[in-house]
């Protein structure tokens, strides 16, 4: 009698693989919104396609996704829509793309985010991760590109780097769909509540900075109460960040 090799997440104690169905590009009444950020060319499309089953333009060269895609899936009865963003290296709004991510993990205001990094290239990626960080604290670490990184010899210590980015970090090769049950169990940890993240954040700010940032970020909850990261956004407006202060005037956060 032939015996059927389990697969490592069919055999993974939490992925419920029955909750998982593939809803395509129907969105509709959905409970949880992700967004899917990341360097160019680190899979986020491949991501995207896996957990949607759409067909996304992937391909190997950076810059495919110019326009945000979306789709969804459902896992647990719980209905999540998903945002493919175009790739960018900063979200210092510097280029289309980058206002494009900026504005929609900020005023989009995501349930989880899950940044798509190339484990071969961590450090490199890692700039974006710490920025992200910066705008929300849903977040998970998908750490991309495994296959390709043993390959390499490259050895990532994924509990230390994540104790130290106070998010999760699921280890991926998304194109053989490697992982991919243990990133959907964390967006649905991290949506529910379950997971608590706690992000590295800058720190030793100068005593007089740290000041007028309390002033404006108690004055900034004062006026909209809801908003996503008042902290950030006061580092924003003492920089003179026009499209922040635009934001404010606008009630854009709203
Ligand atoms: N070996 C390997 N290749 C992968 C993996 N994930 C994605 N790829 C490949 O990497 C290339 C880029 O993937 P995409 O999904 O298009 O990357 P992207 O981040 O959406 O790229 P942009 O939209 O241009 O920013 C494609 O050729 C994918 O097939 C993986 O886990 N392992
Ligand atoms: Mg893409």
């Amino acid at each position: 009698m032939e015996t059927k090799v389990k697969s490592a997440c069919e055999t993974c104690a939490h992925f419920n693989k029955d909750g998982l169905k593939k809803l395509g590009i129907h969105t509709d009444d959905f409970d949880f919104i992700v967004a899917l950020a990341g360097n160019p060319n680190t899979g986020k499309s491949t991501v995207f396609n896996a957990l949607t089953g759409l067909k996304q333009h992937t391909g190997n060269w950076p810059g495919k996704t110019v326009t945000r895609a979306e789709g969804g899936f459902e896992y647990n009865t719980e209905k999540y829509k998903l945002v493919d963003l175009p790739g960018t290296y900063s979200l210092m709004s510097t280029s289309e793309d980058e206002e494009a991510a900026r504005d929609f993990i900020l005023f989009g205001k995501p349930d989880v985010t899950v940044i798509v990094a190339d484990a071969n290239r961590l450090e490199r990626n890692l700039n974006l991760v710490l920025q992200i960080l910066e705008i929300t604290d849903k977040a998970v670490l998908c750490l991309n590109l495994m296959d390709e990184a043993k390959r390499n010899k490259v050895d990532i210590d994924v509990r230390t780097l994540s104790r130290d980015l106070g998010i999760p970090v699921v280890p991926t090769s998304a194109r053989f769909n490697q992982g991919i049950p243990e990133l959907i169990q964390t967006i649905s940890e991290i949506a529910s509540g379950k997971i608590v993240c706690k992000p590295h954040r800058i720190k030793n700010v100068p005593k007089n900075i740290e000041k007028a940032v309390k002033t404006l970020t108690d004055q900034i909850e004062k006026e909209f109460p809801n908003i996503p990261n008042s902290r950030w956004i006061a580092f924003r407006l003492l920089e003179g960040d026009k499209q922040i202060i635009n934001a404010l005037r606008t009630g854009e956060f709203l």
